[in-house]
């Protein structure tokens, strides 16, 4: 699904930037066409934030997972939540300043799963 889809690509070739608050955030029709073409990502009804739950063979590929994650997330200055056990991992992002989804949560996403490619 992400491969050739050209607004993956796209986002995959931005970098998360600050956001001030009283931002621009996205709104419900960008949330809802982007995370039609992202794999697993869902929002609930506030819009608020944006998740995924992952699964892997076992903790090692789990914590090999979370530790590409916070590499990413340190390079983007952009920090989901994670949580994970043995075979598992929740992401969640929003972003802070705006109390919502921006940019930045979408792009997040996209380098996430990239990471699996
Ligand atoms: C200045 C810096 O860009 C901000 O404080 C970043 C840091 N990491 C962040 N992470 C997340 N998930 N949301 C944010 O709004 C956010 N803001």
């Amino acid at each position: 699904m992400s491969q050739n889809n050209p607004l993956i690509e796209e986002l995959l070739q931005q970098s998360c930037e600050e956001i001030p608050k009283g931002g621009k955030g996205l709104i419900i029709p960008t949330i809802e066409s982007n995370l039609s073409q992202m794999d697993g990502w869902e929002t609930p009804l506030s819009y608020s934030e944006i998740h995924k739950s992952f699964k892997f063979k076992n903790y090692l590929q789990t914590i090999a997972f979370v530790n590409a994650v916070t590499w990413l997330a340190n390079k983007e200055d952009h920090h989901p939540k994670i949580c994970f056990g043995y075979n598992t991992c929740d992401i969640t992002l929003t972003t802070h300043s705006i109390e919502g989804l921006s940019m930045n949560d979408m792009i997040m996403a996209a380098k996430i799963d990239a990471l699996l490619n």
